[in-house]
């Protein structure tokens, strides 16, 4: 559920039209619904508040300091995977002791800035990182609290690009290796084994995958315990589908339901990494109507938002909901949605019926609210677009539209 809803014809955020927005804000534009926000991070919570598990949101979904802010204050955690999320989220006000470090490639340095932090666990991905974690707890007098991240090779069923838990996939220690590995890390004067992690990939809309790899963990779990390696912590990471299109991804209620009996067989508590689930729909990228263009066999509507503002269709082929922001009245037509960037690739929408539209109409873009902004970039030199919180029947811009100067300040070096 979200609030974004049309009343008289206009789409609107909570009480706010978005068109208000675009128009005052300017676009391409982000816009999030903190009451969508507090929702879902509720209904996570809630879901998983029988199982006492932690909730530890992925930062790499969105970023925004304000938005975590608002999740910090519902008690969420964060995972994060790289300095620059562990600086962001511990500016929200993320407590230390909810900031998990996941990824395949952190450098000596970020380890050195979260163990002085003293965040909450490491995700470790392979021995040769678990080896420069122990170095660099040593050089820095710490002990580093870890997990290993194991890949179960199960089959999320989702885009390619967004699989992690199959052999073939970089994530991971496979599992034949895992318990030498557990007894190596455990073995370590610096390293406390403390959990398990695994993450099968992202936008998961069966139950099946989930299940499948926390049965395969439960039973590596039993073997580890056996051996007196302590694991508290079993961390399934995010995944979670959200509804883009036609999709009827699990509910957190049943995600739950379907894990719980599995959980009770082992001592331990639950993490999760969810991102999409929590910010994906509560954010949505509004867009202008520049020009119109029909090239006899196609019509065009080319906007002032592009690839380099948000990447998912470009990069996955994925559907997100295009709504006008006040409706027009009219015949529907099928239109390609294009941004300006020189690629063929820059498209929001292919063949997408749309009431008509004209130039300076706004469109929105739905479900934008996760690995959106985070995956914009500044290609063809677009500055990035500016994000917006509306709560209730007022907004503030919580990240400024970026300036030309913005794009060229690190270039001036004299
Ligand atoms: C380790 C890890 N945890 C959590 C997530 C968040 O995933 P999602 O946004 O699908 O919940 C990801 C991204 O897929 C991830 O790689
Ligand atoms: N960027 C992907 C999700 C990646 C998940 C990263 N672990 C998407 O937009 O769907």
């Amino acid at each position: 559920m979200d609030f974004f809803t049309y009343h008289n014809g206009e789409l609107h955020c909570e009480e706010v039209p978005l068109s208000r927005i675009a128009q005052e804000v300017g676009t391409p534009v982000y816009v999030y619904s903190q009451r969508t926000l507090e929702r879902h991070a509720q209904v996570f919570t809630q879901a998983f508040a029988n199982l006492n598990a932690m909730i530890c949101f992925a930062v790499k979904s969105n970023s925004n300091i304000h938005i975590l802010r608002v999740l910090a204050e519902q008690g969420i955690g964060a995972d994060i995977v790289s300095g620059g999320e562990l600086y962001r989220a511990l500016k929200a006000g993320i407590p230390r002791e909810k900031i998990l470090f996941a990824g395949v490639g952190k450098k000596a340095d970020e380890m050195e800035y979260a163990l002085s932090e003293d965040i909450f666990m490491f995700n470790v991905e392979s021995m040769e990182e678990l080896d420069l974690l122990q170095a660099t707890a040593k050089r820095l007098n710490k002990t580093a609290s870890v997990a290993l991240r194991v890949n179960p090779d199960v089959d999320a069923r989702t885009h390619p690009y967004i699989s992690t838990g199959l052999k073939e996939n970089k994530f991971g220690i496979p599992m034949e290796s895992a318990l030498e590995s557990y007894r190596y890390a455990h073995s370590l004067s610096c390293i406390r084994v403390r959990g398990i992690h695994c993450h099968i990939g992202s936008q998961l809309t069966a139950i099946e995958p989930f299940v499948d790899a926390f049965v395969i963990i439960k039973n590596l779990v039993r073997e580890l315990l056996s051996e007196n390696i302590p694991i508290e912590y079993i961390d399934m990471g995010g995944g979670l589908g959200i509804t883009y299109d036609q999709e009827k991804p699990p509910l957190p209620t049943e995600l739950a339901a379907a894990i719980a009996p599995h959980l009770k067989e082992v001592p331990c508590r639950l993490i999760l990494e969810p991102g999409r689930a929590i910010a994906g729909n509560t954010g949505a990228f509004l867009t202008r109507v520049l020009f119109t263009k029909d090239n006899g066999s196609r019509k065009f509507l080319i906007v002032d938002g592009a690839m380099n503002d948000l990447a998912r269709p470009s990069l996955y082929g994925s559907f997100h909901d295009i709504r006008p922001a006040v409706v027009r009245e009219g015949n529907t037509e099928v239109v390609d949605i294009v941004g300006p960037v020189c690629e063929s690739g820059d498209f929001f929408a292919k063949n997408r019926p749309l009431p008509p539209c004209h130039p300076g109409d706004i469109l929105s873009l739905m479900s934008a609210g996760a690995y959106g902004f985070t995956m914009s970039s500044n290609y063809n030199s677009r500055p990035r677009a500016a994000e917006v919180l509306v709560s209730g029947d007022r907004y503030r811009v919580i990240r400024q539209r970026e300036t030309y100067e913005d794009l060229t300040r690190l270039e001036e070096l004299s």
